[in-house]
């Protein structure tokens, strides 16, 4: 009897929610594994569809079964327990299980990617591959047209490695080949050869003696032979034509890292605060304990060192670790740091490598090459066996909520991996979200405060200055005379500043002075904002991009006036206020390029610039002696947000900058320009006091029946139609009204803040509750009827827990 398999097809819709079972070929059923992708016949048409195999079945089934076609890979990517992740997630997230295998593999083996057959050579000829597959199959291939005896034999090889499956994409992600040399000078031929060259070929002599002394087996890159030894590329080429060496191109992993050096370091000696975290963690290590902990440290308290030498734990007892980042790119010093430390164990996952890149790391995983994985959000899916600790850095961060489909946390899923795997999840920020301090207080997390930073030195001062008071005594509206001030004091001390200018909530924007007319995006409800290195309006929503305007579209006055500020335009001020200030700017617009972030920094590491002016992003990480002074430029901008984690949010950044300041010998000072010095956001990141925040911020959201006193649901319709939305907007209440208690609280539908983006309007409903259990199927009753509406062009999602209200 054949072995039969249950396949989650890949077909977003709740009829294909389950699992369907399929009846394999003996030629291949061995090929077949949990998380093998495979091609089975679907529908009445029984059109062949790609699926991802979830589990085998052993008991009888009645009834005909359908045979599969093709496995694409027998090295699954996904293990099991991945797969029966993508259970739990689905129902998690109110989303399909296939969206939730989907968001879990790498891009590049998803759609659109050319297969092909790499002949490994050395193990097998090419006439052999040729006389199986044929030449279209081999460059193009298409198991489902193979025969099942045919597809036994490719799967053979794939696994004695006489040959692998690759992925080419349209932007040609392949694998990455390089020149080789492998010497064929011997001890037996050495002097022959030598014999051969002229006295006064010195070049060659040169090389002969390199090629004898390096491994013929494992030979050497030519690059490195010509940049490295020197060796000129004729004189490596007339070698090759001698018979001195052999040339041949081999295939190597893409290297992320390529270029930038490596210097390993060892582990730091701990302070006493640190060895507590450290021991807390190993306690859980040792006793195999998921109960996650929660590290608070002040900025600058030395968190990453416990983290790296809890991940050297874990590896020693033949573990594996995940480390969470909330955006590699702009942490590349973290990466460094781990990568010093364990070198070529560690794998990196993020949005700045290409897909190619990314599916090279993935495959070193799967194949239990690495023992660390660092990386962003979708990286606590990657397939580390035997974990031994998950590692979240900045666990507050919102970059680690997912924002489409599926609209998972990746705190929540490492907790449930953790769990699974019965080892610690470790939760580390000096600002924790309320959502894990809080936890903390009900017992569900264990919890190590660091209260003073690693070098036993003060956090900085912090002083506010009221902008209401102090308008027009500096240069401009960005700058106050005493930002100025002590701008100039660290210049002359030669010692360096970071200027941050808050663009959350925040745009420049052309008004009219005359009429007040605002240009906006002609198909959302935002207004434009103003780039000077394109010289264009642009839409941030739907990238809608039009000239900058000289006149008035309204009333047609040139009297128009540019609001807001751009760090371009803080950078020009800056210049006319301080010219001998050397400025570093780093946003969105300079740090486009792959690498780009790490550039900038290591300039300004290296004292190549004075000041770094940056967006939110400079916030994070920076860990640079010379800094003495952290400057703010607007520190409210995102108080104004309808959003509930609007305080939590400026706290968190405030903090996070100002910890940048005075991280070794010197004294660090913040200075935060502001226009609300009262609110209490503010007075308390001037404290620099976590725990007085928390207390504050848990008070006005018990008041306010928030998180984490109340779980919430966020339920969004759009429709290029606006009466349709509504209308839909209207039918989901009615779904969800008579499922739940006169305890829940419903708001909505409304209009969302921006209501309109794309030519489509948006409305939102939004559930917060403490115990509803009729809720869950409420909201499956939605996803349903979401179907049906998708068909007719309204677009209803479910986001639990939502991070972002606008
Ligand atoms: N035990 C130690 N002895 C000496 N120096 C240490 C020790 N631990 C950490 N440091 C140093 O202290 C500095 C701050 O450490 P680290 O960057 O890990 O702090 P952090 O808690 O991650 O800070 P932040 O949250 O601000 O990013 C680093 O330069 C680090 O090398
Ligand atoms: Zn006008
Ligand atoms: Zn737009």
């Amino acid at each position: 009897m054949s072995k039969k398999f249950n396949v989650i097809v890949n077909v977003p819709a709740l009829q294909t929610n389950t699992p369907f079972t399929y009846i394999a070929d003996d030629a291949v059923e061995d090929d077949i594994k949990i998380g093998s992708r495979v091609i089975v016949p679907f529908g009445k048409a029984e059109r062949p569809i790609q699926g991802f195999v979830v589990e085998e079945v052993t008991q009888k089934v009645t009834g005909d079964l359908k045979k599969i076609i093709s496995v694409l890979e027998p090295e699954p990517l996904l293990n099991e327990e991945l797969i029966s992740l993508s259970n739990w997630l689905a129902d998690k997230t109110y989303s399909y299980r296939v969206s939730c295998l989907n968001a879990m593999i790498p891009n590049l083996v998803k759609v659109n990617t050319r297969r092909f057959v790499k002949i490994n050579s050395e193990k097998i000829t090419q006439t052999q591959v040729l006389e199986l597959l044929g030449e279209q199959q081999v460059t193009d291939l298409k198991v489902s047209d193979l025969t099942f005896a045919q597809q036994r034999q490719l799967n053979h090889w794939i696994k004695e490695n006489k040959v692998s499956l690759e992925y080419a994409t349209e932007n040609s992600a392949r694998k990455k080949m390089i020149n080789w040399i492998w010497p064929l000078i011997t001890d037996e031929n050495y002097g022959v050869e030598v014999d051969k060259i002229r006295k006064n070929a010195t070049k060659q002599l040169e090389l002969i003696e390199i090629l004898k002394n390096i491994d013929p087996d494992e030979g050497i890159s030519q690059t490195t032979l010509l940049n490295e030894y020197h060796v000129g590329r004729s004189t490596l080429n007339s070698a090759v034509k001698n018979g001195w060496a052999k040339r041949s191109e081999i295939e190597r992993y893409r290297d992320p890292f390529e270029g930038s050096d490596l210097k390993s370091d060892t582990s730091l000696q701990l302070n006493e605060e640190q060895q507590q975290a450290y021991d807390l963690v190993v306690r859980a290590i040792e006793q195999h304990q998921s109960k996650p902990i929660l590290i608070e440290g002040v900025t600058g308290s030395g968190k990453t060192e416990v983290y790296l030498q809890s991940i050297s734990k874990a590896i020693g007892e033949g573990k594996s670790a995940l480390l969470l980042v909330p955006e590699i790119s702009l942490t590349p010093l973290m990466v460094k740091r781990v990568r010093a430390r364990f070198g070529r164990q560690v794998a990196v996952l993020h949005s700045g490598l290409s897909d190619g890149e990314k599916f090279d790391e993935w495959r070193r995983i799967i194949r239990n090459e690495v023992k660390v994985v660092v990386g962003a959000r979708s990286a606590v899916f990657a397939p580390l066996q035997n974990l031994g600790i998950i590692i979240i850095d900045e666990e507050h961060s919102e970059t680690y909520k997912q924002t489409d489909a599926p609209r998972y946390h990746a705190r929540d899923v490492a907790i449930y991996r953790a769990k699974n795997a019965n080892c610690p999840v470790v939760l580390g920020s000096a600002t924790p979200s309320l959502e894990s301090r809080s936890r903390v207080e009900r017992g569900r997390y264990d919890f190590v405060q660091i209260k003073r930073r690693a070098n036993q030195k003060d956090l900085p001062e912090i002083k506010i200055v009221d902008m209401r008071e102090h308008l027009g005594d500096g240069f401009n509206e960005n700058f106050s005379a005493p930002m100025v001030e002590e701008i100039q004091k660290r210049l002359l001390k030669k010692e360096q500043v970071v200027l941050m200018l808050n663009r959350r909530g925040f745009s420049s924007f052309v008004m009219c002075r005359s009429c007040g007319f605002v240009l906006k995006c002609p198909n959302c409800d935002v207004s434009l904002t103003m780039h000077m290195d394109t010289h264009s309006m642009r839409c941030h929503y739907c990238g809608h991009e039009e000239p900058i305007p000289k006149s008035c579209r309204n009333c047609g006055s040139t009297k128009i006036r540019f609001f807001g500020t751009g760090t371009e335009k803080v950078e020009q001020q800056l210049a006319e206020i301080i010219p001998e200030a050397r400025v570093i700017r780093m946003d969105v617009d300079t740090t486009r390029r792959k690498g780009a972030h790490e550039r900038l920094l290591a300039k300004f590491g290296n004292h190549d610039a004075d000041i770094l002016l940056g967006t939110q992003m400079i916030a994070k990480g920076l860990d640079f002696p010379d800094v003495t002074l952290v400057g703010v430029l607007n520190a409210d901008t995102a108080l104004e947000l309808p959003d509930l984690r609007a305080s939590e949010r400026t706290f968190q950044l405030l903090t996070q900058v100002a910890g940048r300041a005075g991280r070794a010998d010197k004294k660090g000072e913040v200075l935060i320009q502001t226009f609300n010095p009262d609110h209490y956001a503010i007075k308390l990141a001037q404290k620099q006091d976590y725990e007085d925040f928390f207390r504050k911020e848990m008070y006005l959201r018990h008041l306010g029946k928030y998180p984490p006193y109340y779980f919430t649901a966020l339920i969004s319709i759009s429709d290029r139609d606006e009466k349709e939305a509504l209308k839909s907007a209207y039918e989901m209440l009615n779904i969800i009204q008579p499922k739940v208690s006169s305890n829940a609280v419903i708001l909505g539908p409304t209009a969302k803040s921006i209501s309109k983006i794309k030519q489509k309007y948006y409305y939102q409903i939004l559930i917060k509750y403490q115990k509803e259990p009729g809720l869950h199927n409420a909201l499956l009753e939605v996803l349903e009827r979401s179907q049906e509406k998708f068909r007719h062009g309204t677009r209803i999602s479910i986001d639990p827990e939502p991070q972002n209200f606008l």
